[in-house]
């Protein structure tokens, strides 16, 4: 049998994205609209005191175009507090008023390919741990896509040999850290989990840093020959500050 790569794996995560129903919003009396977004951002500040004490992390952006008006990115210690979040933010009026529109679930994965040979602990690795359990960057732009690696006659990643797919991986690696500074990477498997086998989240305050990582990608031989790609997904952050005019009526 072929060898697998090992994983490490992370907080879960889920994408969540939502349209908001704009005509039910704009019947609302204004002060009814006033209470309903209090209602969500206790909700948003129960987030930001678990992510204080390190027990998770989230992200909100508003996502441009029509495959949804919202997402929330949630990464949590165990897949049970992530259905709890989901099942309570549900439960709130705000909820009554978006619809659901994709949904990714997954958690954070490092795998080995570029470890090197040691036989420290990695899970006490602080540099380890903090990919592995990240503070979502406040970053100005989020991009999000599911993704697969090929399995089709003779493109078939999962019957190379590990150092034919180590050698790959590398040079992955190396455009990604030609990037460091301008865009943050969160990668997160999800076989088993979801539709694709990994989502791809990047970060960055320069939007065109995406498009510039993405299609210099398209170039290696891992994304040009196995990369295959479901729906991108790009937005804006959706700050305490904004938040009030983006549902503004
Ligand atoms: C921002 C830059 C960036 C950087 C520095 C980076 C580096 C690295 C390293 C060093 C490694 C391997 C070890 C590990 O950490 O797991 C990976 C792993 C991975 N990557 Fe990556 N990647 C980046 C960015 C980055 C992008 C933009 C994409 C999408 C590809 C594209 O064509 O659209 C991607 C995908 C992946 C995936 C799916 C995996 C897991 C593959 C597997 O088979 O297991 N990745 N990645």
């Amino acid at each position: 049998m072929n060898e697998a790569a090992k994983t490490l794996d992370g907080w879960y995560c889920l994408h969540d994205f939502r349209t908001i129903n704009w005509p039910a919003w704009k019947m609302l009396p204004t002060e009814e609209r006033q209470q309903i977004l209090n209602e969500y951002i206790t909700m948003l500040e129960g987030w930001d005191t678990t992510e204080k004490a390190g027990n998770g992390s989230h992200a909100v952006y508003t996502v441009v175009g029509q495959k949804a008006d919202i997402m929330f990115m949630l990464l949590r210690p165990t897949m049970e507090e992530l259905n709890e979040i989901e099942n309570a933010f549900n439960k709130t009026r705000f909820a009554e008023f978006t619809i659901p529109t994709y949904s990714y679930v997954s958690v954070v994965e490092l795998s080995n390919y570029m470890a090197g040979d040691s036989d420290e602990d990695p899970y006490q690795n602080p540099h380890v741990r903090a990919r592995l359990y990240p503070e979502l960057p406040k970053a100005k732009h989020i991009c999000f896509y599911p993704m697969d690696k090929r399995r089709d006659g003779d493109d078939n990643w999962y019957m190379l040999p590990m150092d034919s797919r180590r050698e790959m991986m590398r040079s992955h690696g190396m455009i990604g850290r030609s990037y460091a500074g301008k865009v943050k990477q969160v990668i997160t498997g999800s076989v088993g989990f979801d539709d694709w086998e990994w989502g791809v989240t990047l970060f960055a305050d320069d939007v065109l840093q995406f498009k510039k990582l993405v299609y210099e990608m398209r170039f290696d031989e891992v994304s040009a020959r196995f990369g295959e790609f479901g729906s991108f997904y790009v937005g804006n952050i959706l700050t305490e500050e904004n938040l009030q005019s983006f549902f503004n009526i």
